[in-house]
């Protein structure tokens, strides 16, 4: 499936139209509505189907207590995803929103909402982004130990750009309200 950017905002590599260099991305996934585990899974098979993107590690699963969330909010499924992409980044944010809409994920354009599914793009290479549409890095990451767990598992010397190594922040983080899932897992097509 071929992607056109988000017309409003226009890429840097776009403008340049320039083959696009190979860049890391992190993603981080979110369920606390409906087969959580479903969704999660449908988003990581989705990306693997995503043309130009390989999934090239998925973290495992955490429970995870709703943050900043309304007092009767379910708890979460939480994961992260490791991508090598030639997207640019813009493209890559329409394909996360088009993942989440595939499942069924209601906007009611209220932040932090219940949610069938939630795809984040935490970091893209070195790409910086200061849009409503896509800001990079993801602006919350650093305090999210529901994002900053699964990621450091994944990469313990990982550093979020503009706030440090991952390590660090997870330790500053609050990490209660979190547990592995051993008996749950995503698999990578
Ligand atoms: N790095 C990003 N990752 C995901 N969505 C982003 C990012 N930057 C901007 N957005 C925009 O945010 C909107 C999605 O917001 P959403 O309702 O999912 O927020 P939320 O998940 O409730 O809160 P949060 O952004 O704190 O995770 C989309 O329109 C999307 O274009
Ligand atoms: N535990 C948890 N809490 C959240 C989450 C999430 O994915 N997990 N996502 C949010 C908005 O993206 C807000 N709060």
């Amino acid at each position: 499936m071929t992607e056109t950017p988000n017309p409003h905002i226009i890429d840097a590599d776009t403008l340049t139209g320039e083959m696009h260099p190979i860049r890391r991305a992190v993603l981080a996934l979110g369920s606390n509505l409906g087969e959580r585990m479903a969704s999660l899974q449908g988003a990581v098979d989705a990306l693997a189907d995503t043309p130009d993107v390989w999934v090239t590690a998925v973290s495992s699963v955490y429970e995870t207590d709703p943050v900043d969330m309304p007092e009767d909010a379910k708890q979460f499924l939480n994961a992260v995803v490791l991508i090598d992409t030639t997207l640019p980044a813009a493209t890559l944010m329409d394909r996360a929103l088009a993942i989440e809409d595939a499942f069924h994920r209601e906007r009611n354009g209220e932040r932090n909402a219940p949610r069938t599914l939630d795809v984040d793009l935490i970091v893209v290479g070195d790409r910086r982004s200061d849009e409503d549409f896509l800001r990079l890095p993801h602006p919350r990451a650093a305090e999210r130990a529901f994002v900053l767990k699964p990621w450091h598992d994944l990469e313990p010397d990982a550093v979020l750009p503009d706030a440090g190594p991952v390590a660090d922040l997870l330790e500053s983080a609050d990490q209660s309200g979190m547990k592995k899932r051993e008996d749950l897992s995503l698999d990578v097509q």
